[in-house]
Protein backbone atom coordinates (compact mmCIF):
# COMPACT_ATOMS: atom_id res chain seq x y z
CA UNK A 1 0.00 0.00 0.00
CA UNK A 2 2.57 2.55 0.95
CA UNK A 3 4.72 1.69 -2.46
CA UNK A 4 1.41 2.43 -4.65
CA UNK A 5 0.83 5.52 -2.37
CA UNK A 6 4.90 6.81 -2.07
CA UNK A 7 4.50 6.07 -5.94
CA UNK A 8 0.99 8.40 -6.59
CA UNK A 9 2.96 11.00 -4.22
CA UNK A 10 6.22 11.34 -6.36
CA UNK A 11 4.04 11.58 -9.81
CA UNK A 12 1.57 13.93 -8.47
CA UNK A 13 -1.10 11.71 -10.40
CA UNK A 14 -3.31 8.90 -8.84
CA UNK A 15 -4.26 7.64 -12.13
CA UNK A 16 -3.57 4.10 -13.33
CA UNK A 17 -3.74 3.40 -16.98
CA UNK A 18 -6.22 0.13 -17.69
CA UNK A 19 -5.05 -2.17 -20.49
CA UNK A 20 -8.05 -4.03 -21.96
CA UNK A 21 -7.20 -4.38 -25.24
CA UNK A 22 -9.58 -5.78 -28.12
CA UNK A 23 -8.40 -6.31 -31.81
CA UNK A 24 -10.19 -3.71 -33.34
CA UNK A 25 -7.96 -1.07 -30.94
CA UNK A 26 -4.71 -2.48 -32.48
CA UNK A 27 -3.30 -0.13 -35.17
CA UNK A 28 -4.05 -1.19 -39.14
CA UNK A 29 -0.55 -1.61 -39.71
CA UNK A 30 0.13 -3.43 -36.49
CA UNK A 31 -2.53 -6.32 -37.59
CA UNK A 32 -1.12 -6.48 -40.73
CA UNK A 33 2.68 -6.99 -39.61
CA UNK A 34 1.18 -9.55 -36.97
CA UNK A 35 -1.69 -11.69 -39.37
CA UNK A 36 1.13 -11.96 -42.42
CA UNK A 37 4.01 -13.31 -39.70
CA UNK A 38 1.33 -15.76 -37.48
CA UNK A 39 -1.93 -15.96 -39.98
CA UNK A 40 -5.49 -15.04 -38.50
CA UNK A 41 -4.63 -17.03 -34.99
CA UNK A 42 -4.79 -16.51 -31.54
CA UNK A 43 -0.75 -16.37 -31.73
CA UNK A 44 -0.89 -13.38 -34.22
CA UNK A 45 -3.75 -11.48 -31.52
CA UNK A 46 -1.40 -12.36 -28.67
CA UNK A 47 1.54 -10.86 -30.62
CA UNK A 48 -0.47 -7.07 -31.28
CA UNK A 49 -1.35 -6.84 -27.90
CA UNK A 50 1.90 -7.39 -26.24
CA UNK A 51 3.64 -5.08 -28.99
CA UNK A 52 0.52 -2.48 -28.54
CA UNK A 53 0.62 -2.83 -24.53
CA UNK A 54 4.39 -1.81 -24.99
CA UNK A 55 4.08 0.91 -27.01
CA UNK A 56 1.58 2.29 -24.25
CA UNK A 57 3.62 1.53 -21.56
CA UNK A 58 6.63 3.23 -22.96
CA UNK A 59 4.72 6.50 -23.65
CA UNK A 60 3.04 6.45 -19.85
CA UNK A 61 5.77 5.19 -17.58
CA UNK A 62 6.96 8.24 -16.55
CA UNK A 63 3.99 9.93 -15.98
CA UNK A 64 1.73 7.31 -14.46
CA UNK A 65 1.94 5.16 -11.84
CA UNK A 66 0.30 1.76 -12.34
CA UNK A 67 -1.49 -0.38 -15.25
CA UNK A 68 -4.40 -2.53 -14.72
CA UNK A 69 -4.42 -5.65 -17.39
CA UNK A 70 -7.89 -6.51 -17.75
CA UNK A 71 -7.65 -10.71 -17.81
CA UNK A 72 -10.80 -11.26 -19.67
CA UNK A 73 -9.59 -9.43 -22.82
CA UNK A 74 -6.39 -12.12 -23.11
CA UNK A 75 -7.89 -14.91 -21.39
CA UNK A 76 -10.67 -14.87 -24.71
CA UNK A 77 -7.47 -15.64 -26.93
CA UNK A 78 -6.55 -19.11 -25.05
CA UNK A 79 -3.33 -19.91 -24.07
CA UNK A 80 -1.76 -17.16 -26.49
CA UNK A 81 -3.76 -14.45 -24.72
CA UNK A 82 -2.56 -15.24 -21.41
CA UNK A 83 1.09 -14.94 -22.82
CA UNK A 84 0.56 -11.67 -23.63
CA UNK A 85 -1.18 -10.94 -20.24
CA UNK A 86 2.09 -12.45 -18.40
CA UNK A 87 4.36 -10.85 -21.15
CA UNK A 88 2.47 -7.45 -20.23
CA UNK A 89 3.23 -7.83 -16.49
CA UNK A 90 6.34 -8.53 -17.08
CA UNK A 91 7.30 -5.67 -18.88
CA UNK A 92 5.16 -2.93 -16.87
CA UNK A 93 7.02 -4.08 -13.94
CA UNK A 94 10.74 -3.85 -15.81
CA UNK A 95 9.48 -0.43 -16.49
CA UNK A 96 8.75 0.45 -12.62
CA UNK A 97 5.24 0.44 -12.83
CA UNK A 98 2.66 -1.14 -10.00
CA UNK A 99 0.76 -3.92 -11.63
CA UNK A 100 -3.23 -4.55 -10.87
CA UNK A 101 -4.58 -7.35 -12.13
CA UNK A 102 -8.14 -7.01 -12.98
CA UNK A 103 -9.22 -10.64 -12.22
CA UNK A 104 -12.10 -10.39 -10.12
CA UNK A 105 -12.46 -13.52 -8.27
CA UNK A 106 -14.76 -14.91 -5.64
CA UNK A 107 -15.40 -18.48 -4.94
CA UNK A 108 -15.29 -20.93 -2.21
CA UNK A 109 -12.08 -20.97 0.16
CA UNK A 110 -10.39 -23.72 -1.25
CA UNK A 111 -10.87 -22.59 -4.37
CA UNK A 112 -10.40 -18.85 -3.73
CA UNK A 113 -6.91 -20.15 -1.91
CA UNK A 114 -6.02 -21.30 -5.72
CA UNK A 115 -6.86 -17.86 -7.07
CA UNK A 116 -4.62 -16.56 -4.18
CA UNK A 117 -1.93 -17.86 -6.31
CA UNK A 118 -1.84 -14.53 -8.32
CA UNK A 119 -0.47 -12.56 -5.42
CA UNK A 120 0.87 -15.52 -3.21
CA UNK A 121 2.92 -17.62 -5.72
CA UNK A 122 2.58 -21.04 -5.98
CA UNK A 123 4.57 -23.98 -4.52
CA UNK A 124 5.80 -26.95 -6.07
CA UNK A 125 7.40 -29.32 -3.69
CA UNK A 126 9.16 -26.64 -1.59
CA UNK A 127 9.95 -24.86 -5.13
CA UNK A 128 8.11 -21.18 -4.94
CA UNK A 129 7.51 -20.13 -8.37
CA UNK A 130 5.82 -16.38 -9.14
CA UNK A 131 3.85 -17.14 -11.68
CA UNK A 132 1.27 -14.10 -12.32
CA UNK A 133 3.40 -11.35 -10.57
CA UNK A 134 0.27 -9.00 -10.17
CA UNK A 135 0.61 -6.38 -7.57
CA UNK A 136 -2.67 -5.85 -6.52
CA UNK A 137 -5.75 -7.86 -7.96
CA UNK A 138 -9.71 -7.31 -7.74
CA UNK A 139 -11.83 -9.92 -6.05
CA UNK A 140 -15.91 -10.31 -5.68
CA UNK A 141 -16.75 -10.37 -2.29
CA UNK A 142 -20.41 -12.08 -3.03
CA UNK A 143 -19.59 -15.38 -1.07
CA UNK A 144 -18.41 -13.71 2.27
CA UNK A 145 -15.24 -13.77 3.97
CA UNK A 146 -14.46 -17.42 3.82
CA UNK A 147 -14.15 -16.15 0.21
CA UNK A 148 -11.80 -13.40 0.87
CA UNK A 149 -9.58 -14.94 3.79
CA UNK A 150 -6.81 -16.81 1.53
CA UNK A 151 -6.79 -13.58 -0.30
CA UNK A 152 -5.93 -10.91 2.93
CA UNK A 153 -3.53 -13.99 4.23
CA UNK A 154 -1.60 -14.13 0.69
CA UNK A 155 -1.17 -10.24 0.91
CA UNK A 156 -0.02 -10.22 4.28
CA UNK A 157 2.47 -12.42 3.36
CA UNK A 158 3.76 -11.55 -0.05
CA UNK A 159 3.17 -7.39 1.14
CA UNK A 160 0.49 -6.85 -1.75
CA UNK A 161 -3.16 -5.95 -2.06
CA UNK A 162 -6.87 -6.45 -2.94
CA UNK A 163 -9.79 -4.28 -4.55
CA UNK A 164 -12.70 -5.54 -2.99
CA UNK A 165 -15.58 -5.04 -5.37
CA UNK A 166 -18.14 -2.79 -3.39
CA UNK A 167 -20.33 -0.36 -5.82
CA UNK A 168 -19.60 -0.93 -9.41
CA UNK A 169 -19.32 1.53 -12.60
CA UNK A 170 -21.70 0.18 -14.31
CA UNK A 171 -25.34 1.09 -14.96
CA UNK A 172 -26.94 -2.25 -13.54
CA UNK A 173 -25.01 -1.77 -10.36
CA UNK A 174 -27.92 -1.12 -8.47
CA UNK A 175 -30.14 -4.07 -9.33
CA UNK A 176 -28.09 -5.64 -6.06
CA UNK A 177 -25.57 -3.46 -4.90
CA UNK A 178 -28.76 -0.48 -3.97
CA UNK A 179 -31.03 -2.78 -2.53
CA UNK A 180 -31.41 -2.06 0.89
CA UNK A 181 -32.15 -4.08 3.76
CA UNK A 182 -32.40 -3.25 7.34
CA UNK A 183 -31.66 0.27 6.69
CA UNK A 184 -28.96 -0.04 4.80
CA UNK A 185 -27.90 -0.42 1.04
CA UNK A 186 -25.64 -3.89 -0.09
CA UNK A 187 -22.94 -1.65 -0.97
CA UNK A 188 -22.40 0.29 2.25
CA UNK A 189 -23.35 -2.99 4.11
CA UNK A 190 -20.14 -4.54 1.85
CA UNK A 191 -18.28 -1.40 2.45
CA UNK A 192 -18.44 -1.88 6.40
CA UNK A 193 -17.14 -4.98 6.00
CA UNK A 194 -14.55 -4.23 3.49
CA UNK A 195 -13.50 -1.76 6.16
CA UNK A 196 -13.48 -4.66 8.92
CA UNK A 197 -11.04 -6.96 6.76
CA UNK A 198 -8.78 -4.08 6.23
CA UNK A 199 -8.02 -3.11 9.65
CA UNK A 200 -6.41 -6.54 9.19
CA UNK A 201 -3.97 -4.94 6.97
CA UNK A 202 -3.01 -1.18 7.68
CA UNK A 203 -0.01 0.51 6.02
CA UNK A 204 2.15 2.83 7.44
CA UNK A 205 0.32 5.90 5.47
CA UNK A 206 -3.40 5.55 6.82
CA UNK A 207 -4.48 3.39 3.99
CA UNK A 208 -4.84 -0.67 4.22
CA UNK A 209 -3.64 -3.11 1.47
CA UNK A 210 -7.43 -4.29 1.35
CA UNK A 211 -9.00 -2.00 -1.04
CA UNK A 212 -12.11 -1.15 -2.94
CA UNK A 213 -13.63 -0.70 -6.00
CA UNK A 214 -15.96 2.35 -6.09
CA UNK A 215 -17.38 3.41 -9.52
CA UNK A 216 -16.28 6.93 -11.00
CA UNK A 217 -19.90 7.05 -12.44
CA UNK A 218 -21.67 7.47 -8.58
CA UNK A 219 -20.26 10.59 -7.64
CA UNK A 220 -22.86 10.71 -4.53
CA UNK A 221 -22.16 7.37 -3.28
CA UNK A 222 -18.59 8.11 -3.70
CA UNK A 223 -18.10 10.73 -1.65
CA UNK A 224 -20.59 8.79 0.41
CA UNK A 225 -18.07 5.28 1.16
CA UNK A 226 -15.11 7.96 1.59
CA UNK A 227 -17.02 8.60 4.91
CA UNK A 228 -17.85 5.35 5.82
CA UNK A 229 -14.20 4.06 4.87
CA UNK A 230 -11.58 6.45 5.46
CA UNK A 231 -8.78 4.51 5.69
CA UNK A 232 -9.45 2.37 2.86
CA UNK A 233 -7.82 3.03 -0.72
CA UNK A 234 -10.38 3.16 -3.87
CA UNK A 235 -9.89 1.82 -6.91
CA UNK A 236 -12.11 4.41 -9.50
CA UNK A 237 -13.11 2.77 -12.37
CA UNK A 238 -15.19 4.31 -15.51
CA UNK A 239 -13.79 7.40 -15.73
CA UNK A 240 -13.47 8.93 -19.95
CA UNK A 241 -15.39 6.47 -21.58
CA UNK A 242 -17.72 5.56 -19.16
CA UNK A 243 -18.26 9.28 -18.38
CA UNK A 244 -16.65 9.61 -14.97
CA UNK A 245 -14.69 13.06 -15.21
CA UNK A 246 -12.23 14.95 -12.40
CA UNK A 247 -15.20 17.05 -10.95
CA UNK A 248 -17.40 13.70 -10.21
CA UNK A 249 -14.34 12.63 -8.08
CA UNK A 250 -13.47 15.48 -5.59
CA UNK A 251 -15.24 13.59 -3.03
CA UNK A 252 -13.59 10.69 -3.39
CA UNK A 253 -10.32 11.68 -1.98
CA UNK A 254 -9.85 12.17 1.62
CA UNK A 255 -8.51 16.02 2.64
CA UNK A 256 -4.96 15.86 1.20
CA UNK A 257 -5.88 14.61 -2.08
CA UNK A 258 -4.91 10.79 -1.39
CA UNK A 259 -6.76 7.78 -1.12
CA UNK A 260 -7.63 6.67 -4.68
CA UNK A 261 -6.13 5.49 -7.90
CA UNK A 262 -8.43 6.39 -10.98
CA UNK A 263 -8.39 3.77 -13.69
CA UNK A 264 -8.89 4.87 -17.63
CA UNK A 265 -8.25 2.46 -20.11
CA UNK A 266 -10.41 2.77 -23.30
CA UNK A 267 -10.07 6.49 -22.86
CA UNK A 268 -6.28 6.29 -23.03
CA UNK A 269 -5.26 3.02 -25.31
CA UNK A 270 -7.69 3.88 -27.79
CA UNK A 271 -7.27 7.49 -27.59
CA UNK A 272 -5.83 7.98 -31.22
CA UNK A 273 -8.83 6.62 -32.95
CA UNK A 274 -10.71 9.95 -31.77
CA UNK A 275 -8.10 12.68 -32.81
CA UNK A 276 -6.55 12.12 -36.74
CA UNK A 277 -3.81 14.34 -35.71
CA UNK A 278 -2.31 10.65 -34.30
CA UNK A 279 -2.74 8.38 -37.33
CA UNK A 280 -1.63 5.13 -35.52
CA UNK A 281 0.42 6.81 -32.88
CA UNK A 282 -1.12 5.16 -30.43
CA UNK A 283 1.59 5.58 -27.50
CA UNK A 284 1.65 9.54 -28.34
CA UNK A 285 -2.11 10.11 -28.11
CA UNK A 286 -1.90 7.85 -25.23
CA UNK A 287 0.32 9.85 -23.41
CA UNK A 288 -1.63 13.01 -24.36
CA UNK A 289 -4.70 11.74 -22.84
CA UNK A 290 -2.75 10.51 -19.83
CA UNK A 291 -1.57 13.99 -19.20
CA UNK A 292 -4.93 15.50 -19.63
CA UNK A 293 -6.33 12.88 -17.23
CA UNK A 294 -3.40 13.77 -14.59
CA UNK A 295 -4.68 17.59 -15.10
CA UNK A 296 -8.06 17.00 -14.47
CA UNK A 297 -7.53 15.18 -11.20
CA UNK A 298 -5.63 17.89 -9.59
CA UNK A 299 -7.61 19.44 -6.75
O1 LIG B 1 -12.71 -3.74 -11.25
C1 LIG B 1 -12.68 -2.96 -12.21
O2 LIG B 1 -11.61 -2.53 -12.63
C2 LIG B 1 -13.94 -2.46 -12.74
C3 LIG B 1 -14.97 -2.34 -11.84
C4 LIG B 1 -16.08 -1.56 -12.18
O3 LIG B 1 -16.97 -1.31 -11.37
N1 LIG B 1 -16.16 -1.05 -13.44
C5 LIG B 1 -15.18 -1.25 -14.37
O4 LIG B 1 -15.32 -0.71 -15.48
N2 LIG B 1 -14.09 -2.01 -14.06
C6 LIG B 1 -13.06 -2.30 -15.08
O5 LIG B 1 -12.42 -1.08 -15.45
C7 LIG B 1 -12.17 -1.04 -16.86
C8 LIG B 1 -12.92 0.12 -17.47
O6 LIG B 1 -12.56 0.31 -18.80
P1 LIG B 1 -12.89 1.68 -19.59
O7 LIG B 1 -14.36 1.90 -19.46
O8 LIG B 1 -12.46 1.39 -20.98
O9 LIG B 1 -12.07 2.77 -18.94
C9 LIG B 1 -12.56 -2.41 -17.38
O10 LIG B 1 -11.41 -3.23 -17.31
C10 LIG B 1 -13.58 -2.91 -16.39
O11 LIG B 1 -13.61 -4.31 -16.29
Amino acid sequence: MDTLLKKIDAMKNPTVVGLDPTLEMIPEPLQAEMFEKYGKTPDAVGSMFIKFNKEIIDSVADIVPAVKPQIAMYEKYGVEGIRAYLETIEYAREKGMTVIGDIKRGDISSTAAAYAAHIEGTEIAGEEFDLWKEDWITINPYLGIDGIQPFIDACNKKDKGVFVLVKTSNPSSSQIQDIVVKDKTIYEMVAELVKEWGTQSMGTMGYSRIGAVVGATHKEQGAHLRKIMPHTFFLVPGYGAQGGTGADLKGFFDKDGRGCIVNSSRGITAAYKKNNKYGERAGEAARAAALAMKADLQY
